[in-house]
Order: C-alpha cells, then structure tokens, then sequence
C-alpha cells in the first residue's frame, strides 16, 4: 500500500505554482527525507497532505483516501513550532494540549487520554520532561516533546517540518535515531523534511528533493546525482562525496549549507516574519 500518492499534481499559493503536475507514490512505512533549496516548497507538500491546501489540479491520496483536514492518522510538527523558549506551560500540558478533551485553562482528561499522553511521553524517552517548563528545555528536549506531541492519536503518518533547524549535529543525530526507531516500532511512514542530507543519510529509505517546481523521488544514489540535481536547481550541480557524506555543490558554493545558514539568517530577520506571515494569510483564507 501506498501512504501518500500524487497524480499529476499543481500546488499553488497566492496565484503563484510551487509545485507543478508532480506524480509520486510514497510507500506506506517508509522514512522519506524531503530535500530541496528554500522556497521549494516542502512546506507547502506536508499542508496539502494536512488537507490545509487543496491541490489546483490533479490527484492527492493520503493513507488510501483523499486529503482531508484534521486527519487523526497524520502527527505534524510544524516548522515554526522550534520557537517555544518563552513558554512556562509544562512538558505534560504541551504533550495533552493536542489530546482529545483538553481546552487551555482547563486541562480536563479522560484516563484513556491521560494514558495516551503518558503512552506518547514514553515512547520518545521523554516521562521525565512532563513535570518540567518548556522555556527550560533544551532543543533537543523540547524536540522528543514536539514529536510526542505529534505520536498522540497513534498516527501512520508522521509530518516533521525541519526538526534538525538549530541542534548540534550531536542532538540532530539523536532526532533522527528516536524518529528511525519510531518508524520501525510502530510503522509509521514517516516525511522529514531538512536542509542537509547527511543527518538523514543512514535512516531514510528515499530522499524526496524538491526545485523549480519539480520532484524527484528514489533512493539517494540515483536522486542525489548532478543530472537530476542540476535540473531541481536549474544550474549545473556537482555531487561530492567525502567519507560517507555527500555533498551537492554549485560552483565551489555548498548549496545545502547555503540554505542552512539562509535559514538561521532568516529566524531573526524580517524574511522569516513575511514567511510566517504569508502562511498565517493562507491559512486563514481557509477559515
Ligand atoms: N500565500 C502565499 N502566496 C504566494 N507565495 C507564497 C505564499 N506562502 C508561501 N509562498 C511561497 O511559496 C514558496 C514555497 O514555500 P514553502 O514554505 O513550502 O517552502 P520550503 O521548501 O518549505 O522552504 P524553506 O526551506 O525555506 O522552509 C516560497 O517561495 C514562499 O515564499
């Protein structure tokens, strides 16, 4: 069976192709990582599978029906959702928040619920994070809370927007081992989207890299390669590995790290709040 699959579809935004006439198949259990520069729209892939944008043509089933929103089988960690140093509320309400009979204020839950959060808080290591504010986590703490978030409902389907951004390679490397165990506990198909491959090389099944309003879909050996590449980016790519890293250069430029540091660039500037803010406008034009 298929998780997720693509016939012929167009994803616009504001008037605008970000993806155009894409047919995939993603099989079901399988760990995707979701490549591509910024703005080439991984984002706007994960809410069309939530069902928060509808395709402008074509074709888009998700665990063998057609998207639609609020689906319970799919878990999403939303890219934005790394900002969360102010927040007092504790590991256990942020995990329950997205549980079934809790309202902020009032945190009233049935003891399935209850269960399903403790379940979720054991499933990433996690138990000892319930008691403790989310302001004093550290990334990779607050990281194994977002992703038990994301695990209440028992999802099929994990959605993680760019869990790596601003962890050291030592954490990104435990992210990716808890979501490669998750994938094979429960399996779970899993699309985990980054700005660099290596953290992902050795757990992903397939890489699906995204430009110029295209994809490729495969294993990293044929995707990762300068003919598919060069026509994602639009420009001549070279393919450099060294002792087991791969690295996707443009010129003497490492493209990958270039969107990286783009990103990071953008978390304190004004890009990052048009970003946010074109989202918010899409969104509530689905409201
Ligand atoms: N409402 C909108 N109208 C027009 N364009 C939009 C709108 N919202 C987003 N976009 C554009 O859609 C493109 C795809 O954005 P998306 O967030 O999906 O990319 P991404 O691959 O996730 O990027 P990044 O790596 O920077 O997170 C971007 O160029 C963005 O500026």
């Amino acid at each position: 069976m298929n998780a997720i699959e693509l016939r012929d579809v167009t994803l616009a935004l504001g008037g605008r192709t970000i993806l155009a006439n894409i047919s995939l198949d993603i099989p079901a259990g399988q760990f995707i990582g979701v490549l591509g520069p910024n703005g080439s729209g991984k984002t706007t892939l994960m809410r069309a599978i939530l069902g928060l944008l509808a395709p402008k043509s074509g074709t888009l089933r998700v665990l063998g029906e057609p998207a639609t929103r609020g689906n319970p089988k799919i878990g999403y960690r939303p890219q934005t959702a790394g900002n969360m140093t102010t927040l007092q509320i504790s590991g256990w309400d942020f995990v329950a928040s997205v549980a079934d009979g809790y309202r902020l204020g009032l945190p009233i839950l049935s003891p399935a619920a209850r269960a399903e959060v403790q379940q979720a808080l054991a499933r990433v290591g996690a138990e000892k994070l319930a008691p403790r504010p989310l302001g004093e986590l550290s990334g990779g703490e607050r990281q194994r809370l977002l992703l038990a978030q994301a695990l209440i409902g028992d999802p099929k389907l994990l959605l993680l927007d760019e869990p790596l951004i601003s962890l050291d390679p030592r954490r990104q490397g435990e992210v990716v081992e808890l979501v490669k165990k998750l994938q094979h506990e429960f399996a779970i198909t899993v699309l985990f989207s980054a700005h660099e491959l290596n953290p992902l090389l050795n757990a992903i099944d397939q890489v699906l890299y995204l430009g110029s309003g295209q994809a490729a879909l495969g294993p990293v050996a044929e995707v990762i390669t300068p003919p598919v590449l060069s026509k994602l980016y639009g420009s001549p790519i070279d393919v450099i590995q060294v002792q087991g890293r791969i690295f996707v250069m443009s010129g003497s430029h490492d493209v990958e790290a270039d969107a990286h540091r783009h990103e990071h660039g953008h978390a304190h500037g004004h890009s990052h709040d048009d970003h946010t803010h074109a989202h918010a406008r899409e969104e509530s034009s689905h409201v």
